[in-house]
């Protein structure tokens, strides 16, 4: 913590959205951050560099709960779409997909079970099981026969399998990125996704003395402890992030931590 305080301006803070900041629900629409997470985020964006979320959701829908936090940056559909001045821009090298993807979302409404939730970001599709976890097998073969077919990427996620154009971004691409120059970056995620953005920071430290990397994993029984383990520190649910981010807060001189509200 200290290190972070010392350079607070050269630190960055990051998080993932579902699972980190936010429960895990059956209906992705409905979620929103957990009581106090915004508070947190914008609280920090005042006294460190950088605060962004980097998320599968559309920037539409981050902008939408994190409106009362203008300082924190956002990154929907793995850094495909990024939002200037309040705008989503949609990275030009995705966009050409968006015909493949639409036809995509609708062969998935055809060809798989009415119980999978067919989640269509228009540049991502998002195909869960989560109420039916023995469908598991078939939502997975077809979205890799399709991914062939349609040279798709593939990204496994809790009871999810999402198909997305075959562009360089992910939740490790962004983090490179926007760490480029920050000397001290944490990073909080619950899913296989975020595995990219713990190691992209891993490296960096590996190759930059002045660097320190900080990967929390929120703990979960479907992620595994794959991820914790490579974790410097876990915390065991969303609504213990922001217990932690009180007392990063408090460590910040004469700031001490928001009180928590039941908004979000
Ligand atoms: O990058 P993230 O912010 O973690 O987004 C990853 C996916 O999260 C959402 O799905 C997950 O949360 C849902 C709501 O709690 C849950 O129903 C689902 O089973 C989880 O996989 C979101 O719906 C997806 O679009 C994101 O890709």
């Amino acid at each position: 913590m200290t290190a972070t305080v010392s350079e607070s301006r050269k630190s960055g803070f990051f998080f993932d959205f579902d699972g980190t900041i936010a429960p895990i629900m059956r209906d992705p629409g409905a979620v929103l951050p957990v009581p106090g997470a915004v508070e947190r985020l914008q609280a920090l964006s005042s006294l460190v560099g950088r605060v962004a979320v980097v998320s599968a959701r559309p920037a539409a829908f981050l902008c939408e709960r994190f409106s009362r936090a203008p300082q924190v940056a956002l990154f929907g559909l793995y850094g495909m779409q990024t939002v200037v001045d309040g705008q989503v821009r949609t990275d030009a090298e995705a966009e050409p997909w968006a015909p493949v993807m639409r036809g995509l979302a609708a062969d998935a409404a055809r060809d798989l079970p009415g119980e999978i939730l067919i989640e269509d970001k228009a540049l991502l599709v998002s195909l869960h099981y989560r109420s039916v976890p023995a469908l598991r097998g078939a939502v997975e073969r077809w979205a890799s026969a399709k991914a062939a077919e349609l040279g798709l990427r593939e990204q496994h996620g809790r009871m999810v399998v999402e198909l997305r154009p075959p562009v360089e971004r992910d939740k490790g691409t962004v983090i490179a990125r926007e760490a480029e120059s920050l000397t001290r970056a944490w990073y909080f995620g619950d899913d296989i996704s975020d595995g990219r953005a713990f190691d992209v920071l891993r490296c960096r430290e590996e190759h930059d003395a002045g660097f320190m990397g900080v990967s929390v994993a929120v703990a979960n029984g479907e992620t595994g402890d794959e991820l914790a383990r490579r974790a410097d520190f876990t915390v065991d649910s969303p609504e213990d992030t922001p217990v932690l981010l009180d007392q990063v807060i408090s460590a910040f001189p004469g700031h001490p931590p928001p009180a928590l509200t039941l908004d979000g």
